[in-house]
């Protein structure tokens, strides 16, 4: 009966909008209470960001468990692929940052990298700024789009526990939900049923952890964070805060569906994101699309033909290095050193006959190119540290 209901009112919408994510987004938008609509308020802005022309900026963090798509949206965000996409887990190891302006307005995306449990970034051996990354980047939010990989069947019908205590942590930032790879899946009603047990399960989730708040600060009171807010850094998954305000029991101001792949749903999102800028002045020119200079950008295409390439750990392990960067006439020469651990590793790499290594050159020249706009001399010296 509720589903039926459901399906007429997306019928409905259906009609009004431009495809069927489209449709289901705004009806789950209208499932979520309308007080927590993220809307910032305009008024209050902070000085350092008080501005006499017309400049609006907003920062948003790009949340959500490994592999949930959340550097394919932001490439597509973009309107431009800047960061490495691969099917592997852990591809983004620490924070960037991707900018789109627009008008008036800029909007800061900072991808963040999976969350995982402290426990299993210990255990990969994960650089510091993979454990911290997405918490960083909350500090520094406004907003923040939490991605969920729809079409995983096992972990779409609540947000990871991780990403949940993230969200509980920093509960003063704004979030929307954001349901990606909706191409992967054939009966697109299933998207209701995720949505709202997303939202039932994010909703008892976080009325049960204010109880286990309150319950630990009659316990310990010294506990108690006065601010109630922001930690200034990452302390491990233990630390305590005040109670969890009402909005953050709310927890999503609105839902959208997309497509990072394909691109469908997105152009709501930026939409949307665009409307939610406050007065401020930017933090990059019109022009500029990242935080990252030329060189990381091109070190993050060859790691991500690495990724592509590549089994097992050794995309993990190997460590690139640029040795070269020079411009000869229109040609931009670049000679990067990729270390392997072992000799066996290298050989892996380099491939029979050298073919793995040839590919990995010739799919990395053809992006890099794309990137530069001109012509690239690419080279890629595999070498071992034993
Ligand atoms: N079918 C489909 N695949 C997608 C979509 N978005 C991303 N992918 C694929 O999902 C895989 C992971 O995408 P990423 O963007 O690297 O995911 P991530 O969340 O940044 O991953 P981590 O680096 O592990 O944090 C890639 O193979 C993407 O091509 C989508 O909308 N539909």
């Amino acid at each position: 009966m509720v589903l039926s209901v459901c399906v007429r009112v997306v019928c409905r919408h259906i009609k009004e909008s431009r495809s069927v994510s489209a449709a289901l987004s705004r009806y789950c938008t209208s499932l979520v209470t309308e007080s927590v609509v993220a809307a910032p308020d305009c008024t209050e802005t902070e000085p350092r960001r008080q501005t006499t022309d017309r400049q609006r900026l907003l920062r948003a963090a790009v949340l959500g468990v490994p592999n949930a798509g959340k550097t394919t949206l932001v490439n597509q965000l973009l309107g431009r692929k800047l960061f490495a996409v691969s099917p592997k887990r852990h591809t983004t190891t620490r924070n960037v940052v991707g900018v789109f302006t627009e008008g008036d307005h800029q909007v800061i995306l900072m991808d963040t990298p999976g969350v995982v449990p402290y426990q299993v970034g210990r255990k990969l051996r994960a650089p510091k700024s993979f454990l911290t990354g997405p918490h960083r980047s909350l500090m520094e939010a406004e907003f923040v789009v939490v991605v969920v990989d729809a079409s995983d069947k096992r972990q779409r019908h609540q947000l990871d526990v991780e990403v949940l205590k993230t969200l509980a942590r920093y509960s003063h930032v704004p979030a929307i939900l954001l349901l990606n790879k909706v191409d992967a899946i054939r009966h697109k009603h299933v998207l209701l049923e995720i949505t709202e047990s997303i939202l039932e399960s994010t909703h008892s989730w976080m009325v049960e952890e204010g109880r286990r708040r309150e319950q630990r600060m009659k316990m310990s009171p010294e506990l108690r964070n006065e601010s109630g807010a922001k930690a200034d850094v990452y302390c491990g998954p233990t630390r305590e805060q005040g109670a969890l305000p009402a909005a953050a029991v709310e927890s999503f101001g609105k839902v959208f569906m997309s497509s990072a792949l394909t691109g469908d749903g997105v152009q709501d999102l930026r939409d949307y994101l665009l409307s939610c800028t406050r007065p401020g002045c930017w933090e990059y020119s019109a022009t500029e699309h990242s935080d990252q200079t030329q060189m990381a950008l091109v070190e993050d295409i060859v790691r991500e033909k690495l990724f592509l390439h590549l089994h097992r750990e050794i995309p993990y392990v190997l460590t690139q290095g640029n040795v070269v960067w020079e411009k000869e006439g229109d040609t931009q020469i670049i000679y990067q050193n990729l270390t392997c651990r072992s000799s066996n590793q290298a050989s892996i790499v380099i491939g029979p006959g050298g073919r793995t290594v040839q590919a990995i050159t010739a799919e990395a020249k053809t992006d890099i190119e794309a990137l530069l706009g001109c012509p690239v001399d690419l080279t890629l010296n595999v070498r071992s540290q034993k």
